[in-house]
């Protein structure tokens, strides 16, 4: 519990801990925000399908990364789950104390940082994590205060997976799967994390996440309006703008090797806030289930397309990243390579 960051109090608003200050040549530098990262307005979608599934595609090859705006979760929604986010990660320790755990499989769990007893340096994050799919199998284990957190975050994990899996719909028209695709096993699991990065003394020492891929298939985040994200692109690091009400959509590892490298997954971070502001950000993860097969799609292999990446089960995957955790230079995805 003393290692959640939004319970140090006062004494980590002086000053940065030694334990969270990175050595120079880690350190995220000025990154100037990008207006290149490609926005894709869904309205598009009954007038010209085909044109928006191009934009998508054409977004996470060269992004992994796009942000969407008209995208029919409501503005009230949107916003109502970052309130009531920052409303959680604000009570009083007593009561988030029962979430917290060391352990990464627990369902609801509250922690900090990314792997806080193995990594060298931590990383300016407290989050809270749960599943949400099917609903009622978990809303009963999520917080009941803030009293509108049940109501507030179900509904918002309802409308967050139907536009997910519209999205992995177009995406498989794009790739030129067959119908449904996406729409099994691949997509059942639904997570959301709410990101809590505190007020930070000097941004420019720390991370809030260090760089990384996320596991899964797909991730729509809220990110508010404070900005933070960075998006790497041939080697560079972009800022992603927030935009209002927008989702920023990136690729995940399970993706990329479905699509056998036609889709990228986006390496991504996040800085604490420069502008006087904590950020608190809401996160959702689209996921297969643990036991999965996941390899390239049959239909985009063959002979002048060999399959990149090997079979296997998606736990198998998981359970060393999670294990590891993400402060690695390595690649996961390279024991998977065919
Ligand atoms: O909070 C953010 O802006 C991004 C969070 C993120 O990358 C993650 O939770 O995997
Ligand atoms: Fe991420």
């Amino acid at each position: 519990m003393d290692k959640l960051i939004s319970n140090k109090g006062s004494t980590i608003q002086s000053a940065v801990p030694e334990s969270y200050i990175l050595p120079p040549e880690r350190r995220p530098g000025v990154v100037p925000p990008c207006k290149t990262i490609p926005v894709i307005d869904l309205q598009g979608l009954d007038q010209d399908p085909a044109d928006l599934i191009q934009q998508i595609i054409k977004a996470s090859q060269e992004y992994g990364l796009f942000q969407l705006t008209n995208h029919g979760v409501s503005e009230e929604l949107m916003q109502d789950v970052l309130v009531v986010g920052k409303e959680f990660f604000e009570l009083p320790m007593e009561e988030k104390e029962r979430f917290y755990s060391e352990d990464p499989y627990q369902n609801c769990r509250l922690k900090s940082s990314v792997n806080y007893d193995k990594e060298k340096v931590h990383f300016w994050r407290d989050s809270f994590r749960h599943p949400c799919h099917p609903l009622e199998d978990y809303i009963h284990e999520w917080p009941q205060n803030p009293a509108r957190y049940r109501e507030v975050f179900g509904s918002y994990s309802i409308e967050v997976r139907k536009l997910g899996l519209l999205l992995l719909d177009l995406i498989c028209e794009g790739l030129g799967l067959e119908y449904g695709y996406f729409g099994g096993e691949l997509s059942q699991g639904l997570s959301i994390s709410i990101n809590h990065y505190p007020l930070c003394p000097d941004p420019s020492l720390v991370l809030g996440l260090p760089k990384h891929g996320d596991p899964y298939l797909l991730t729509l985040l809220n990110q508010g309006h404070v900005a933070g994200l960075q998006v790497l692109k041939d080697e560079q690091w972009l800022a992603v703008e927030p935009l209002p009400n927008a989702f920023v959509v990136n690729i995940n590892y399970m993706l990329q090797i479905i699509s056998n490298g036609k889709l990228k997954s986006a390496d991504h971070r996040v800085v604490p806030s420069s502008d006087a502001a904590a950020r608190t950000t809401v996160v959702t993860f689209i996921s297969p289930y643990m036991d999965s097969l996941i390899e390239p799609a049959k239909s985009l292999v063959n002979k002048s397309s060999p399959p990149l990446y090997k079979s296997f089960r998606f736990i198998d995957f998981l359970r060393p990243y999670v294990t590891d955790g993400t402060d690695v230079e390595k690649d996961p995805l390279e024991r998977f390579m065919a």
